[in-house]
């Protein structure tokens, strides 16, 4: 894949040569509908979501602004809880890749569960009254903290990502009386042809008990073996912005394999096979995401064939997409401040954000969709970089697109597809006050995260 090809850090000019820029796309004011959220249009030229216009918009809460078509989050969380519901899987919305409250309560609304990583994530799910049974928890360096209160609480899975963790949470339950159901995060040394750093199957990593070294097989002994833990499954993540299904086919005959190897060392038939997130979508019109329903078809093939093979009772499959559910239906707004044409190259287009509201580009070459969003242009295709107004060259938003030769100052310009990862990435370099979040829907906008100021910025420095 394109976007993931260059390792961070290899893109200067003296180590990789510039790739052939694209070639301009036939009309540069269309949205394509695999790219930008469901109810995005254009109306007498301006772009608009949720039956309102990027310019009331901006006007309103200001740029730059992350814009979520509530309808289309809702209508891609219910295709994930539909698709899986028939074969009684559950689905977690990976609440990482955007996490508010109204967005916790759209999850629960439609019948999801939710994957928190953090106390910071839970603490926001518990304030929008989702019920601590519907949470599965993760984090390959959970405070005792963090476990103390998920075990208070009454956190649904617990995903031990650690040796340290079963020792910590056997104490920490103990302590309390409870006895947490929990799950065991397993590599299977599955590569994912993805970004080195968003893949998280192979050994060589952070994450999870590895199935090659064994570490896997003594952490369920270990479990096992606890009185205060209760051990219900295994738990996969290969990595994320996945296309095909080969990676999760692999990882699913290995689990498989293993749960036979438990049951054969134990006598113990785990009953969950978690299978973890890392559903793609689409950035650039060319990417080509599986539906719902196609994955949901897949894994449950897998885990159902390979049950059978190995003579073992098909367990409940869960899923976590994140990216898959909250990605397409955000949009971010910028205004365009300065344009620097470099004769010959390309025109630098800077916007009003950058790096410390989508960190994608500089951190994984992540490609986006750009366009003129306040109104059409006249001009011909111009060969760009959109870049923000951070004190770095590598703080690039878009690295080639093409806007029109009247773009100026001024002009609203949206990204497409920043619902995931963006804010929930979202950074205050240079002191710049994180950009609201706002809902639409219907023709009525809503604040779910206002604007960050100055002033806030100042209030946490206390020296
Ligand atoms: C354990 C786990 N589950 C779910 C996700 C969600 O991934 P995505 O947003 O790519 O679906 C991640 C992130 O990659 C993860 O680490
Ligand atoms: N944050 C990453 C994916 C990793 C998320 C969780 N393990 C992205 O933007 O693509």
């Amino acid at each position: 894949m394109s976007r993931y090809a260059h390792p961070a850090g290899q893109r200067h000019a003296d180590v990789l040569p510039e790739d052939n820029p694209p070639s301009p796309p036939a009309d540069l004011d269309q949205l394509d509908p695999r790219v930008w959220p469901h109810t995005a249009a254009r109306v007498g030229g301006e772009i608009t979501v949720g039956g309102i216009g990027v310019t009331a918009l901006a006007e309103e809460y200001g740029t730059p602004l992350f814009v979520l078509d509530e309808d289309d989050f809702r209508a891609r969380a219910r295709d994930y809880r539909n698709a899986f519901a028939d074969a009684g899987a559950d689905v977690y919305y990976a609440g990482k890749a955007l996490l508010t409250k109204a967005v916790a309560r759209w999850v629960m609304e439609e019948g999801l569960k939710l994957d928190v990583c953090s106390g910071g994530e839970l603490a926001v799910a518990l304030a929008a009254g989702v019920p601590a049974e519907r949470i599965g928890m993760h984090g390959n360096n959970k405070s005792e903290a963090e476990l103390a209160r998920a075990v208070e609480v009454g956190v649904g899975r617990i995903v031990i990502d650690s040796f340290d963790e079963i020792e910590r949470l056997d104490r920490l339950a103990a302590r309390q009386g409870k006895v947490p159901e929990v799950l065991i995060r397993v590599t299977t040394g599955v590569e994912a042809h993805t970004h080195e750093f968003v893949a998280t199957a192979h050994d060589d990593q952070k994450f999870g008990l590895s199935l090659n070294t064994g570490a896997a097989a003594d952490a369920v002994r270990r479990v096992l073996e606890s009185a205060h833990l209760s051990l219900v499954g295994l738990h996969s993540h290969i990595g994320s912005q996945i296309f095909d299904m080969a990676g999760f086919e692999m990882a699913a005959r290995r689990l498989t394999e293993f749960l036979t190897l438990v049951h054969t060392e134990h006598g113990v038939l785990l009953p969950e096979l978690d299978l973890g997130g890392g559903l793609g979508i689409a950035y650039v019109p060319g990417d080509t995401p599986l539906e719902p329903k196609a994955i949901a078809e897949a894994l449950l093939d897998i885990v159902q064939h390979e049950c059978k093979a190995h003579d073992l009772p098909v367990p409940r499959i869960a899923v976590e997409p994140g990216r898959a559910i909250a990605g397409p239906c955000g949009i971010t707004v910028y205004e365009v401040g300065t344009i620097k044409d470099v004769e010959g190259i390309r025109s630098y287009v800077s916007v009003d954000g950058g790096m410390s509201d989508n960190i994608r580009t500089s951190l994984y070459g992540s490609e986006y969709t750009c366009s003129l969003a306040s109104r059409t242009g006249d001009g011909d295709p111009v060969l760009s970089r959109l870049v923000g107004k951070h004190c770095e060259s590598g703080d690039i938003v878009v690295r080639d697109l093409y806007l029109p030769s009247d773009l100026r100052t001024g002009d609203l310009v949206a990204v497409a597809a920043t619902g995931a990862y963006c804010h929930s990435m979202a950074s205050n370099y240079n002191h710049l006050p994180r950009p609201a979040v706002v809902a639409v829907r219907g023709g009525e906008s809503r604040t779910l995260v206002r604007r960050e100021t100055e002033e806030d910025l100042l209030r946490l420095d206390v020296g």
